[in-house]
């Protein structure tokens, strides 16, 4: 935990009327590792995206605290809200919707370079966008001078990772970077954000509904449901052995047609759905432990 570089704290958000909140995210604690990738999994409407919104600041928490290199965020001034959001980037579920029409890829990169490393001249700024184009593993020379609409999905969605990159970040949340692309571009996107990882330090939030594609992406995994997280760990650890009704539940099949993981050890699950989720959607009780993962035990009907 020590050298966690962003912690959410014991956060809720909850939207709805005072007399009938609904907790978008409910008592979630999780910390981001430099170099370490941690996977938050859901189905929809679990939460997934209310906790990366928390981590943007685009929602302040009705309770707990989001903690940046161990401080607690608080109001901020304008200095210490521009260095947080260059520390923390975000690259999105839908590539084309964050690019703009009208600009070319040259200018989308050129962009954050001016704003945040006002020090560099216009040939430093132009070396920086290649090696940016390079780093992404695009050829610098053809993509330049190109407007988003020219590009795959899957390059658009490399531009949009080189661009969260041009910051220096050291935290990066990627919400579903890979949903809406073709399947066969989807590794490759998947492999870019790992050497990412590795080469830049970076500490990466990794949000999916599919829970298969963790393990290759991330080292440790959150499974949440209805706002909580109802198991953690290491992601081995937790696909392999899942202690939580609901984690076996998403490994047993999700209906979704991309997927091919469908884990015959937790059959027994699926017959028990609507039991499972009504447990899962309660608030947990006590947290246990088996090996390195943790889960909450379900508190039963009365
Ligand atoms: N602004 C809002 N006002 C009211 N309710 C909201 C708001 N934002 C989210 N919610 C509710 O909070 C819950 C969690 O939503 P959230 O979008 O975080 O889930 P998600 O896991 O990201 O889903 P998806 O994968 O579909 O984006 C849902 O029940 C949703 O309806």
């Amino acid at each position: 935990m020590s050298d966690a570089i962003l912690a959410l704290d014991s956060v809720s958000k909850i939207f709805g009327r005072a007399d009938k909140p609904i907790y978008a995210v409910r008592n979630v604690s999780f910390a981001l590792q430099p170099g370490r990738t941690l996977a938050l999994v859901g189905e929809s409407g679990s939460g997934k995206t209310t906790a990366a919104r928390l981590i943007m600041r685009e929602y302040t928490p009705d309770e707990g605290r989001v903690l940046f290199r161990g401080e607690p965020l608080g109001k901020g001034d304008a200095k210490a809200l521009k260095a947080y959001r260059s520390s923390v980037q975000m690259v999105f579920q839908d590539p084309f919707a964050s690019l703009n029409p009208t600009h070319t890829i040259r200018y989308h990169l050129e962009r954050p370079l001016k704003l945040h490393q006002k020090g560099l001249g216009a040939a430093q700024r132009q070396a920086a966008v290649v090696e940016l184009l390079e780093r992404v593993k695009l050829n610098a020379k053809l993509i330049m001078p190109k407007f988003p609409h020219e590009l795959s999905g899957g390059q658009r969605q490399r531009i949009s990772i080189a661009r969260a990159l041009a910051v220096n970040p050291q935290v990066i949340v990627a919400d579903e970077p890979t949903s809406m692309l073709d399947v066969s571009v989807r590794q490759g996107i998947l492999n870019l954000l790992n050497d990412m990882k590795a080469e830049l330090k970076l500490a990466l939030l990794y949000i999916t509904h599919d829970i298969a594609t963790a393990r290759y992406v991330a080292d440790d995994i959150m499974v949440m449901y209805a706002g909580q997280i109802v198991e953690w760990g290491a992601v081995d650890r937790v696909l392999d052995d899942p202690q939580h009704p609901y984690t076996r539940l998403l490994l047993s099949a999700v209906p979704d047609p991309d997927r091919r993981f469908d884990d015959v050890r937790f059959a027994d699950e699926l017959g028990r759905i609507e039991e499972i989720r009504t447990l899962s959607s309660r608030p947990q009780a006590a947290i246990a432990t088996a090996g390195d993962n943790h889960f909450y035990r379900p508190v039963p009907a009365s």
